[in-house]
């Protein structure tokens, strides 16, 4: 059994380390926000994520997972080193890696014998063999003298679902250099998937764009059904016949294929961006990528501009007020990073709209993101209270608890009636066309 070290735990260092814990791993969670690792220590957990409070428990309590703001014993102590830390877009679009580079220069600091260091964080193509560059020339300048191997071993976790994501992964992607590195690895998944799950063995470069080119393509499905959408209104179709006619087709699949306001969240626009970013480097172009980040744009503009049109037919705007259900990304996280939430509410309150905003678990953090416009915004308790006074209902995120308001009790706090149901949760509902003036995404 080998000593496991992650460092970095937010989203995916957190999952990964609680999940190897739970399959009888010993293993060190580090990240330099002491706060975030006294909570931890403590069974706080810094983010919302369905079944990983429980586990973080259990494994605490077992003394398999520890966690610590000490780089050098968190090295020191591990034979396999994942490395988890975030890669945020810079202004051009490209990532950031000065948190890998740190962390790859305090390995070599303090590495005290053989070590795999493993890539999990997403990074740009080629970035593995500058880890080992730097981790080489930081042993040099100490006079070290010990092997090490780098693998590049990328995540492909949900938000909202991660720990089902962990546990039952539909492969894992390994690039390595050396046998003795795919070996270990091996020998460290086994123990969790026992043979079930698919393995691919690649080298560095190819493993580090399969995560690129995975999260490309679902974001290239996003917003080409979101653009048969726009149409789909236009032409008097329905988008979710359509994207089930097409989803029969076992080459197409039924996944990802649901119109909505633009796909959010710190992977998809972020990932996008960077792919671009690579293939200019390259002195490529990604034509299909691209097109498909303006196509994200200009859903969230296209949504905030028809309601505003549809509203300001009845209601002039600086006396509107918009009841937004839902603010995270996805359902089941309290995640806000690119939210189509924040682009929408921007827009209502740049022309002068109140809004009236309710979220199962984003609150919190919208309150921080939304901080310069909080006179325009109003944080409520439940979706009955958001509604108070609003003149429209805007859907934005399809938590459960939405499909089982109750219609007409919302209807009754409200001063109109329009309803704009941008997850197409209730396109199907009756009840609710004769209720509201709705409008889905395509139907
Ligand atoms: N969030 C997801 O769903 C997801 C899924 C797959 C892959 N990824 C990728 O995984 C990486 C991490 O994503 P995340 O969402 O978990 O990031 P995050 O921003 O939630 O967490 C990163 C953590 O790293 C810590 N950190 C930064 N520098 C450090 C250092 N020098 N030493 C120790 N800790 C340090 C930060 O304090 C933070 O807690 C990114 O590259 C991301 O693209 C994310
Ligand atoms: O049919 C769909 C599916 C998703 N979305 C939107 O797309 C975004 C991303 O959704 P999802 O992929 O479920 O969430 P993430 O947690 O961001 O996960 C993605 O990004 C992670 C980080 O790289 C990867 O690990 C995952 O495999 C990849 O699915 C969200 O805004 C969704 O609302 C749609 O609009 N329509």
């Amino acid at each position: 059994m080998y000593n496991i070290g992650v460092i970095g735990t937010g989203y995916v260092g957190l999952v990964q380390g609680v999940i190897m814990a739970e399959f009888g791993m010993n293993v060190i969670c580090m990240d330099v926000v002491s706060e975030k690792i006294e909570k931890l220590k403590k069974g706080i957990l810094p983010i919302y994520e369905p079944g990983l409070k429980e586990l973080l428990d259990k494994n605490v309590t077992s003394g398999r997972l520890h966690f610590l703001t000490d780089i050098q014993e968190t090295v020191e102590k591990s034979d396999v080193i994942f490395i988890a830390v975030g890669t945020p877009p810079q202004d051009d679009g490209s990532a950031d890696l000065q948190y890998v580079q740190a962390v790859a220069k305090s390995i070599g600091k303090y590495m005290n014998g053989y070590k795999i260091i493993v890539d999990k964080s997403t990074v740009p193509v080629g970035t593995g063999k500058i880890v080992r560059d730097i981790v080489q020339e930081e042993l040099d300048r100490r006079g070290g003298n010990f092997e090490f191997d780098i693998v590049s071993n990328p995540e492909f976790l949900r938000e909202g679902k991660a720990v089902r994501d962990c546990l039952t992964p539909d492969r894992v992607v390994i690039g390595a250099e050396s046998e003795k590195a795919v070996d270990i690895m091996k020998k460290v998944y086994d123990v969790l998937y026992i043979n079930q799950t698919p393995f691919l063995i690649t080298n560095l470069e190819t493993a580090e764009m399969i995560k690129y080119a995975s999260n490309a393509f679902l974001a290239v499905k996003i917003s080409f059904i979101n653009e048969m959408a726009l149409l789909a209104d236009k032409v008097g179709a329905n988008i979710q016949e359509i994207a089930r006619g097409m989803g029969m087709d076992g080459r197409i699949s039924p996944k990802f294929l649901h119109a909505g306001p633009g796909y959010g969240g710190s992977c998809f626009p972020k990932d996008t961006k960077a792919i671009a970013d690579i293939a200019h480097q390259y002195d490529e172009q990604l034509l299909v990528i691209e097109a498909a980040i303006k196509a994200n744009e200009k859903q969230k503009r296209k949504m905030s501009e028809r309601i505003i049109s549809t509203v300001s037919q009845e209601v002039p705007l600086e006396h509107a007020t918009f009841a937004i259900w839902g603010l995270s990304f996805k359902p089941e996280t309290d995640d806000m990073r690119d939210a189509p939430s924040i682009d929408i509410i921007r827009a209502l309150v740049s022309v002068g709209a109140k809004i009236r905003a309710y979220c199962p678990e984003g609150l919190k953090e919208a309150k921080w993101r939304l901080k310069d416009i909080e006179d325009s915004m109003t944080y409520c308790r439940n979706e009955y209270e958001a509604a108070e006074g609003a003149d429209a209902i805007i859907l934005l995120t399809e938590w459960h608890q939405f499909r089982g308001a109750y219609l007409n009790k919302v209807k009754d706090v409200m001063k109109n009636d329009y309803f704009f149901d941008l997850r197409n949760v209730f396109s199907k509902n009756i009840e609710v066309k004769k209720i509201f003036k709705y409008s889905g995404v395509g139907c």
